[in-house]
C-alpha cells in the first residue's frame, strides 16, 4: 500500500469522495473511531435491540420476516437463524464480479453508513468490516440483481456472507473460500446478531461506492477534455477569442466560466487575438465551455448528493437507542444516487460527443485548415499508402455511439417487485453501473482524441513559420512525447491507446486543479 495520504477515519466525522477513492486505490491507511464514548454509543444500539428482544417486542426484520413478509411473526427460538437466511436466500447475484477497487469502495460506503450509529449493530461488526478493508479481504460480489431500493440487498449479501465465513473472497491476489481466509488470519467468522444481516444489506452501499468512483473519474475527465480542447484549438488554428473573459462574464455560469478560464490559461491568452481562419469556429470548439461547463457546474450538486448518501444511515429500521425507539422507514431507497448517476452518464456522454466532433474536424482536410489527411505524418511520396488516424477515428465513432446509447435513464424503469412491497424502486445501481460504463467509453474517446490532438500539434510545429506553444501545452506536449511518438508511418495504435487509458486512470497529468 502506498500511504501518501492522510489516514481515513470511519466514525462520526463525514467522509469525502476523495477518502473513498484513496481507500479504493489502497493509498491511505484507515482507522475506526475508537474513543470510549463512541464505542459505548454503538454498543448501546445493539444492547437496546437485545433488551427489546427480551421483552419480545415486534421488531421488523428481527422478529418478523423480511419485506412483504413483515406480517409473518418469527418466534423467539428462530430469531437467531433469521440473519443467515437473509444473506443465504439473497445469494443469487449474477453478472460480472465487481473489481477490487469497486469492492473496496462498497465496503467503505457500508462501513461509514453503519458508523452513523443508528443501525443497531455491535462494535465487533464494525471492527470486522474495517478489518476486511484493512487486510484487503474482498468479498466476490456479482454486480447484477439489485433494484436499488430495498438497498443493494443481493450484492451486499456477499458482504454479510463473507463476514460470516461463507462464500468466496479475493485475498492476496487469489480467489479463496472466506472460511479459509478467516482461519489464516486467526479470525472467528462473525455469527450475525438478529438485526445485523439486515443492517449490512438493507442500504445503498454498492451504488454509492460506485458513484464515488464515477465522480472522481468524471472530475478528471472534465479537466482532460478541457486540455484536449486547448490542444485542438492550436492544432486546428481556431479562434481563441471564443474564450474571452468578458464574453463569459456576460453568461456567468461558474463552471462554464471556469472551463473558459482554463482554456485561456492553456492557450496563454490575455489580450484579444485576430482569427487566423474563421471568424467563428464550429461549435465543438466555440461552445466547448458551454458543453463542458454543464458538467463542471453539476459537480457541486453531484458531490452533495453522493456525500450526503455516503454519510447517511441508509438502512431500515433505524435504531434510536437514545430515545429507545425503532423507526421504520425507507432509507434504503437510492433515489438521489440514481438521479445523480443518470445525470452524470448524460453529462459524460456529452463530453464523448464533443471530443468525437473535434476529432472529426482534425482528420478531415475540408475542416482542418491545412493539416494532412487523417493526420498522417508520412512524407509526400508515401502519403498515398498511409492512413494515420483513420481507424482511430472510426473506433472513436463507435465508442461515442455506445456511450450515447447508454444514457437511457435507469430510474424511470422502476418495477414493482417483491409481491408489491417494493412497488417503487430506484434502479440506482444500474444507473451507477451505466455511469461507469459511459466513463470507460468516454475515456477511450479522450485517449484517442488526446493522441490525435497531440499529433496535430506536432504537425503544426513542423511548419517553417510555426509559433511556439504556450507553456502549459508545451509541457503537456513534451510529456506526451515520452510515451507517444508522432505517427509518421502507419502503426497499430492499440498499445498506445491502452497506455493512454492507463495514464488517465492513474490521473497521470496534473491538469487544471
Ligand atoms: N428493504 C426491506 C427489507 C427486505 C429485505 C429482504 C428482502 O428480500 C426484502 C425486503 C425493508 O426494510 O422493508
Amino acid at each position: 500500500m502506498t500511504t501518501h495520504l492522510e489516514p481515513v477515519t470511519f466514525g462520526e466525522r463525514a467522509l469525502r469522495i476523495e477518502d473513498v477513492l484513496a481507500l479504493a486505490n489502497r493509498q491511505a491507511p484507515t482507522h475506526l473511531q475508537g474513543d470510549a464514548a463512541y464505542r459505548q454509543r454503538i454498543a448501546k444500539g445493539a444492547q437496546f435491540l437485545d433488551s427489546l428482544l427480551d421483552k419480545e417486542g415486534v421488531i421488523y426484520g428481527v422478529t418478523t420476516g423480511y419485506g412483504d413478509s413483515c406480517v409473518v411473526a418469527v418466534p423467539l427460538q428462530h430469531v437467531e437463524a433469521l440473519p443467515r437466511h437473509l444473506y443465504t436466500f439473497h445469494g443469487c447475484g449474477l453478472g460480472k464480479l465487481l473489481d477490487a477497487q469497486a469492492t473496496r469502495a462498497v465496503l467503505a460506503a457500508r462501513l461509514q453508513s453503519l458508523c452513523h450509529g443508528v443501525s443497531g449493530v455491535r462494535v465487533e461488526l464494525l471492527e470486522r468490516l474495517h478489518a476486511f478493508l484493512e487486510h484487503d479481504v474482498l468479498p466476490l460480489i456479482p454486480e447484477e440483481g439489485s433494484v436499488g431500493a430495498s438497498g443493494d440487498l443481493t450484492p451486499l449479501s456477499y458482504v454479510a456472507a463473507t463476514l460470516s465465513g461463507e462464500r468466496e473472497v479475493m485475498f492476496r491476489g487469489e480467489r479463496r473460500q472466506a472460511a479459509e481466509v478467516h482461519r489464516e488470519l486467526g479470525w472467528d467468522p462473525l455469527v450475525l446478531r438478529p438485526k445485523e444481516a439486515l443492517a449490512l444489506m438493507n442500504g445503498t452501499a454498492v451504488m454509492t461506492g460506485l458513484a464515488c468512483l464515477a465522480f472522481a473519474r468524471a472530475n478528471y475527465l472534465l479537466q482532460l477534455a478541457t486540455r484536449i480542447t486547448a490542444l485542438n484549438v492550436v492544432a486546428l488554428q481556431g479562434n481563441p477569442e471564443h474564450f474571452d473573459e468578458r464574453l463569459f462574464a456576460a453568461k456567468p455560469h461558474p463552471g462554464q466560466m471556469q472551463v473558459a478560464a482554463w482554456l485561456r490559461k492553456d492557450l496563454a491568452i490575455d489580450a484579444p487575438t485576430a482569427p487566423l481562419h474563421r471568424l467563428q469556429d464550429r461549435y465543438s470548439l466555440r461552445c466547448a465551455p458551454h458543453v463542458l461547463g454543464v458538467l463542471a457546474d453539476s459537480l457541486g450538486w453531484l458531490r452533495g448528493f453522493i456525500e450526503t448518501e455516503l454519510n447517511s444511515a441508509n438502512d431500515n429500521p433505524i435504531i434510536d437507542a437514545e430515545e429507545e425507539r425503532v423507526l421504520h422507514g425507507g432509507h434504503f431507497y437510492g433515489g438521489h444516487i440514481a438521479f445523480a448517476m443518470d445525470s452524470l452518464k448524460t453529462l459524460v456522454a456529452n463530453v464523448a460527443d464533443l471530443l468525437d466532433r473535434q476529432l472529426a474536424l482534425l482528420v478531415d482536410v475540408r475542416y482542418n485548415h491545412g493539416l494532412p489527411s487523417n493526420l498522417s505524418g508520412a512524407p509526400a511520396d508515401r502519403a498515398m499508402i498511409n492512413h494515420g488516424f483513420k481507424a482511430v477515428q472510426i473506433g472513436t465513432s463507435a465508442w461515442t455511439a455506445e456511450a450515447l446509447k447508454n444514457t437511457m435513464p435507469a430510474s424511470v424503469f422502476s418495477r414493482s417487485t417483491e409481491c408489491h412491497n417494493q412497488d417503487k424502486v430506484s434502479m440506482g445501481t444500474i444507473a451507477a453501473r451505466d455511469a461507469i460504463r459511459v466513463l470507460e467509453l468516454t475515456e477511450q474517446v479522450a485517449a484517442a482524441t488526446l493522441l490525435a490532438a497531440n499529433q496535430g500539434v506536432w504537425l503544426r510545429a513542423q511548419a517553417e513559420d510555426a509559433r511556439p506553444l504556450p507553456p502549459a501545452l508545451a509541457a503537456m506536449h513534451e510529456q506526451l512525447a515520452i510515451d507517444f511518438p508522432p505517427v509518421i508511418e502507419d502503426r497499430a495504435l492499440e498499445g498506445e491507446l491502452r497506455l493512454c487509458l492507463q495514464r488517465i486512470a492513474e490521473q497521470h497529468w496534473r491538469l487544471h486543479a
